[in-house]
């Protein structure tokens, strides 16, 4: 096998840290190594999609600030992602929702001392009052028309912004059209912190028929 092809088959195998029946759907930088794993710490972010549109939030304080990112935060001892992704849908959107897992995945930045595991969950349906919150202002933006449903009522999506992926995790645009999809994902993002910027460094994601 010429160099090539071996770094072309090995970028398209899952990198350290994640496993399981995958199939390889995009990778990025396959030349930069992996940074080394660290000890892991549990995360959640959660998304509504209605409509033809979907939910985020820009954070207004702590990590990720300025930033449009699904609601979550950190799973705390003795909960389980599902019941901490509730929670934090909760404390910063002001909505409850029949949120279910739609894919994960590991997040180094170069020179933490741990691992973020991010579980991504979505819902179709909410109830309670859309809230601004002192962490999250929440805002409705467009699916992409290539992953817009008929069943949804594609007046009001004309109404909002398309999705700001310059204003988010500079990988989101790599795994969210899975989530939208409705397409199981799973991957691992590699960031180096340039100043005060996040940038990504090596990234591959897969995906599945069903979790
Ligand atoms: C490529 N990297 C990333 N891509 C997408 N999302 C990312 C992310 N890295 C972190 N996130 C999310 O950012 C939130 C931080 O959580 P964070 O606000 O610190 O947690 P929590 O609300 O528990 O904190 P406080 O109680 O306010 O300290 C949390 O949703 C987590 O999933």
């Amino acid at each position: 096998m010429s160099n090539v092809e071996s770094n072309l088959s090995s970028s398209r195998e899952p990198p350290p840290g994640i496993s399981g029946q995958w199939v390889y759907a995009n990778s990025g930088n396959d030349d930069q190594p992996w940074l080394s794993l660290e000890p892991i710490k549990y995360y959640t972010d959660a998304y509504i999609i209605q409509d033809n549109k979907i939910l985020l939030g820009y954070k207004k304080r702590g990590f990720g600030k300025d930033m449009y990112n699904g609601f979550g935060g950190k799973v705390e001892p003795g909960e389980t992602s599902l019941e901490a992704a509730n929670r934090e849908l909760q404390e910063e959107a002001g909505i409850e929702a029949p949120l279910r897992l739609a894919g994960s995945f590991l997040f180094l930045n170069e020179g933490d001392d741990h691992t973020f595991h991010i579980d991504l969950y979505r819902a179709d349906e909410y109830t309670g009052t859309i809230s601004e919150t002192d962490e999250m202002r929440p805002e409705w933006f467009a699916i992409p028309p290539e992953l817009a449903t008929p069943q949804g009522n594609s007046n009001s999506r004309e109404e909002v912004p398309p999705i700001p992926y310059d204003e988010m995790w500079g990988t989101d645009h790599q795994w969210l059209p899975f989530l939208m999809a409705g397409t199981p994902f799973i991957g691992r993002a590699d960031f180096i912190k340039e100043g005060t910027k996040f940038v990504p460094k090596r990234w591959w994601f897969g995906t599945r028929d069903s979790l």
